[in-house]
């Protein structure tokens, strides 16, 4: 690739790249940017501190809430409004500083991406566009510092940001920028990835630029994380082959000025584990994971960086950043992965991904939500009409393996299949769920788990069935996305109120009639069930007691959402579950078209 690069005047070519990263950054972002919007006229100074940052992260009490209640002083037209009472949301912000990645797999796209999965705001100064692919890249064009400049009044000036992480900084004049900016308008962090060469070994940032970044960039930063090259590229040629190597370079690179260094391995020689060292003046960490074996590694450099400004963000102390994840956020976010298991655990989802020709592909970082689909089965209500939940006792009974026992019930006509299993050990129940996964896909038929949404997630199953005294369906949903299939049982028109608004996809209602599989399981007869069915706004099916000589009252009692009937013993505990839930299937068909 050329070095310099053709820097042709790219004025309103950047302005373009501007407006267009702001729009994906707020896209990417979602609903957080909703709650953004009304907050626009309001500047609560006391939030930032009026000093440039300091060295320790311990001052962000404001940060850890999503939600304050501030009184404030307004000015309007220059007339200050005393004790003004605000429902302020603070949202964590991330400024990104860095180049354009056209394949979107490293740069400032990583970053992005990076940031929504991490529930970070994150907006966009662009350095650089590259033209660049997973074969390499094949083109940059530097943004004219002053244009640089500009981009970072508009965001630092307006909108608090937390945390500024850099990226490709391909001029020393754009790191002199960068200076000035964080001078007038001080974060809290500042996390400095040096990004010099990109992993297909393509020049993103000039070798003169090395004695800047030592004099001008590393004073500023709170956590400097370079790759292997970047490391021995600012120690003058080092070798690093070692982790022992990996750990004297990042005490050398620490005494240039970060308050803590990450010196990243993923290019370690022959590791067996991807390695990083941590060091921050006093103590060193050597965090280790798997090494994921894929070509998919593009842009983990950006990612793990990003990751690491969005925890710094939220409120996290540097090494927690890095490493570990306060329980809050779980609960906030339900992310409860390290910066660096995050990055694994994306590698690990997205190794078999195939994207473009060359030797290196981008991954992806919304893990969480892809989980949910490509598997072919969809839900809807008329899967309720034949729903087979299985009982494993049922089955020693009959000297049925699970699988053979759900396999007869689906040739048999059952449309749906929850596996219930009350005392399994759970690797034992992820193994069982993912043995009837294979059998439920080719034919379509949607596999649920009763109450055990680990499972759920664990085998992929295509959803829940949760008990009202099991985790909260509106909780199941966050964990599960929005694809999953959610059912909860409900006896009461309350319940099921509950349940729509809590997004679930469907109630079971009953005990319809007395169950033996069912301990102290209270009825609610025909009458209950017609209540509870009228009421709801998602479709039912009808549980409890139901067999081939009830089936067809039930059926009958005249609401439309009442999809079909659940039943256990009816099929499972009788000698041909295949037999059974053919004469119940035909049964339950003949009495519907006979309604109609
Ligand atoms: N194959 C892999 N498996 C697991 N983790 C990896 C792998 N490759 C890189 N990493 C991790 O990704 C992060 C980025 O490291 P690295 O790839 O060295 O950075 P860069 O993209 O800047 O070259 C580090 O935490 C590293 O340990
Ligand atoms: C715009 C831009 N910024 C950073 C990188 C480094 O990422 P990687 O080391 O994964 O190639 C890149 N390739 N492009």
């Amino acid at each position: 690739m050329k070095y310099p690069p053709d820097s042709t005047p790219a004025n309103s070519a950047a302005a373009i790249f501007f407006f267009f990263f702001s729009a994906v950054s707020m896209a990417c972002s979602g609903l957080l940017f909703n709650s953004f919007v009304d907050n626009k006229c309001f500047r609560p100074c006391h939030l930032k501190p009026a000093v440039p940052y300091p060295r320790s992260l311990s001052t962000s009490r404001f940060y850890l809430t999503s939600s304050l209640r501030i009184s404030m002083s307004m000015e309007e037209n220059g007339a200050p409004t005393q004790g003004f009472e605000v429902s302020r949301k603070k949202l964590p912000h991330v400024l990104t500083v860095a180049g354009s990645d056209s394949g979107a797999g490293a740069g400032i796209q990583a970053d992005l991406k990076a940031c929504a999965a991490r529930g970070v705001y994150c907006s966009t100064v662009i350095t650089a566009v590259t033209a660049q692919n997973t074969a390499g890249v094949q083109g940059v064009n530097i943004v004219p510092d002053e244009f640089v400049a500009q981009q970072l009044r508009s965001v630092l000036s307006d909108m608090e940001v937390d945390v500024v992480k850099t990226g490709m900084l391909p001029s020393i004049e754009i790191v002199k920028v960068l200076q000035r900016s964080l001078k007038e308008f001080p974060v809290r962090a500042v996390v400095v990835d040096p990004v010099m060469v990109s992993t297909s070994g393509d020049v993103l940032a000039d070798p003169s630029i090395l004695s800047s970044f030592r004099e001008e960039l590393l004073m500023m930063a709170d956590i400097l994380t370079p790759n292997l090259k970047e490391a021995s590229n600012l120690l003058g040629g080092m070798r690093l082959e070692t982790v022992a190597d990996m750990r004297h370079a990042a005490k050398l690179l620490h005494s240039l000025g970060p308050r803590s260094v990450l010196v990243k391995g993923g290019d370690l020689p022959e590791s067996f584990d991807a390695v990083d060292v941590f060091f921050d003046g006093e103590e060193y960490h050597e965090l280790r994971s798997p090494r994921v074996k894929t070509r998919n590694t593009h842009g983990t450099g950006c990612t793990l960086a990003s990751c690491i400004a969005a925890e710094l963000a939220k409120g996290s102390s540097m090494l927690s950043a890095v490493k570990v994840t306060p329980l809050w956020l779980c609960m906030c976010f339900y992310s409860y992965a390290l910066a660096k298991r995050y990055v694994e655990t994306a590698l690990e989802y997205s190794k078999d991904i195939i994207l473009g020709n060359g030797a290196q592909g981008p991954f992806d970082h919304f893990l969480r939500l892809k989980h949910n689909s490509g598997t072919g089965v969809t839900f809807s209500g008329n899967d309720l009409f034949l729903y087979a939940v299985t009982d494993s006792g049922m089955n020693e009974k009959w000297g049925r393996p699970m699988e053979v026992a759900v396999k007869e019930a689906i040739e048999g006509g059952a449309t749906i299949i929850q596996l219930r299993e009350k005392n399994a050990e759970t690797r034992k129940f992820i193994e069982t769920a993912k043995a009837c996964l294979k059998i439920c896909r080719p034919y379509k038929v949607p596999l649920l788990i009763n109450d055990r949404i680990d499972v759920a997630l664990a085998s992929d199953a295509d959803g829940v069935h949760l008990g009202q005294s099991d985790t909260p369906a509106q909780v199941a949903r966050a964990l599960l996305g929005p694809e999953k299939a959610i059912g909860v049982s409900c006896k009461t028109v309350e319940q099921a109120h509950q349940a729509w608004v809590d997004g679930a996809d469907y109630i079971g209602c009953g005990g319809v009639y007395p169950t033996s599989t069912k301990a102290n399981n209270t009825t609610v007869g025909l009458d209950g069930l017609k209540t509870v069915c009228l009421a709801s706004k998602l479709p039912v099916v009808a549980i409890g007691g139901i067999n081939a000589s009830n089936a067809i009252p039930v059926l009958g009692i005249g609401a439309p959402n009442l999809k079909g009937v659940a039943v256990v013993s009816a099929v499972f505990d009788r000698s041909s579950v295949a037999t059974e839930t053919r004469n119940l299937h035909s049964m339950l068909t003949e009495a519907v078209s006979k309604a109609n």
